[in-house]
């Protein structure tokens, strides 16, 4: 990431909004700003999938339910450059014994996450992604989020949540969908 190019832009917004950039208390903010980016923009390159562990179980799980549910996120609208944030909860079906290493899960979230994007790209890309490493036999993904620039500008509307939601395999069937809310709410 270019932090020189990041400060330079912070200073040029200071002085487009008719902020004095040499002021004491935003002197240090766009090397601050700088070094916030590098944390919240970090998905500059794609992980190493091939590294995320798969376990091989015995056949008793094929068919059954795994949810992680509740991975808290926060990420940057692509539009606005706002935070939205929420939580993530996903579920997959194994097939084959095999099962991903949990701590994989909220890896993907952060994959997903950390970069100007859309809640509805996260949410493909997270199920989209646990199909290609794990390939089971089922994959649910359910998002639900705030976004700071339906909130606090534009149509200024509080506390308003986004949900979006990514089924395939097993998980177009409506009752197994049942069964993966029915998890989450307990
Ligand atoms: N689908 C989707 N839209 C988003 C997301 N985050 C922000 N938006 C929307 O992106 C849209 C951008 O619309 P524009 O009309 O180009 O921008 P704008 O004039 O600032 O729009 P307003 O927010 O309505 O004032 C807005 O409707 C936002 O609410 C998201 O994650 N998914
Ligand atoms: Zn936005």
């Amino acid at each position: 990431m270019d932090q020189a190019l990041i400060e330079e832009s912070i200073r040029n917004i200071f002085k487009a909004i008719g902020e004095d950039a040499n002021r004491p208390g935003i002197q240090e903010t766009p090397t601050r700003v700088a070094r916030m980016y590098e944390e919240i923009f970090s998905t500059l390159e794609t992980p190493d999938f091939i590294n995320y562990k798969l376990f091989d179980t015995d056949d008793s799980i094929n068919g059954e339910m795994i949810t992680v549910a509740d991975i808290p996120f926060y990420s940057m609208c692509e539009h606005h450059l706002l935070p939205f944030f929420g939580t993530v909860s996903v579920g997959y079906i194994p097939k084959n014994n095999k099962v991903i290493g949990l701590s994989k899960i909220p890896r993907l979230v952060d994959y997903a996450t950390k970069k100007p994007t859309l809640q509805e790209e996260v949410t493909s890309t997270i199920g989209n992604t646990l199909m290609d490493i794990l390939d089971p036999a089922g994959v649910a993904v359910f998002v639900k989020a705030r976004h700071m620039c339906v909130e606090m500008r534009g149509v200024k509307k509080s506390n308003s949540m986004t949900k979006s939601s990514f089924y395939r395999g097993g998980f177009t069937n409506i009752d197994t969908q049942q069964e993966f809310f029915n998890t989450l709410n307990n």
